[in-house]
């Protein structure tokens, strides 16, 4: 599978190439999901001002926030948000200590980054469908994954702005007519390949049901040959392990599930795509 790579600076853009990174980075946000779901929801880190930072006593964010600004400070300097499909959910961040890459240009000059959406629709949309709720503790953990399942989010979400670039250069007349108008509604319907998120839907909620499935280990499935056996009261049985069988049978198609399907596909349908397609309005009506 071929996709965009940013330092190839005669690359051109391609829609399919741009396609297969978002096909991947389903699987980075099945996993990121699935990752921060073993957790409860451990509201507290969430919460603004629940825990003191002594070494930033004007700091009045949540636990997460702090985790989530001390992590961009970091890449900042790794030179993370100077790559075109990065885009930092906080302002004023340190510069790079490493020397600039040199990246290909794609994109008219734009400040569009829409991940206070993104924060938000992972708060409130997301986080109390993917965890039990309740506190165990693990706010370190959680926080960690939160982080990964932002930035994945994230990026995929602006990689919006690619895309749309490809369509307007695939028919630049169509596209700048619309633009002109400011016809947003139009525009809309001229990106939308109801097809492709369909294909998208489907191909989402089976890796959700493939990457979510728990690992029967050997020893947790019968074994092919029973062996008679006798009972603790002394009973002859056919050689099944009541306890295995259970084990194997704890939903009704017979596997585990670490994450909801439905709830994978409703955040893609309701959440994810609409959010891409905004990004992709609000940088074609900047294109004319
Ligand atoms: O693949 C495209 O053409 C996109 O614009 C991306 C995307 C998506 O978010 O997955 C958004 C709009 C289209 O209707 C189909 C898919």
């Amino acid at each position: 599978m071929t996709t965009m790579n940013f330092l190839e600076k005669d690359q051109k853009l391609s829609l399919d190439k741009l396609r297969n990174v978002l096909v991947r980075l389903e699987d980075t946000i099945i996993f990121a999901l699935i990752e921060r779901a073993q957790f409860k929801q451990n509201e507290i880190i969430y919460v603004q001002g629940a825990f003191p930072f002594d070494n930033e006593p004007d700091f009045n964010g949540s636990f997460l926030d702090y985790f989530l600004l001390e992590t961009e400070r970091i890449h900042a300097q790794v030179r993370r948000y100077t790559s075109p499909d990065e885009y930092p959910f906080n302002d004023n961040l340190p510069a790079p200590v490493l020397p600039a890459l040199d990246f290909a240009n794609h994109l008219i000059p734009n400040k569009i980054n829409v991940n206070h959406h993104v924060k938000s629709m992972y708060l409130l949309n997301i986080l109390p469908s993917l965890c039990a709720p309740g506190d165990d503790s693990n706010h370190g953990s959680s926080a960690t994954r939160d982080v990964e399942c932002l930035q994945a989010l994230s990026k995929r979400i602006h990689y919006g702005k690619f895309i749309a670039e490809a369509k307007f250069q695939a028919d630049p007349e169509k596209y700048t007519t619309l633009i002109k108008a400011r016809d947003t509604t139009a525009l809309m319907a001229l990106l939308t390949n109801e097809l492709v998120e369909e294909r998208l839907l489907r191909r989402l909620r089976r890796k959700a049901e493939i990457y979510g499935q728990e690992y029967a280990d050997e020893s947790d499935v019968d074994e092919p040959a029973p062996v008679p056996s006798t009972s603790a009261d002394g009973a002859a049985t056919n050689g099944t392990n009541p306890s295995r069988k259970r084990r194997r049978s704890s939903t009704s198609d017979g596997t585990k599930r670490r994450i909801d399907l439905d709830m994978v596909v409703r955040l893609y349908k309701d959440f994810v795509i609409p959010l891409t397609k905004k990004v992709e309005v609000d940088y074609l009506l900047l294109r004319a």
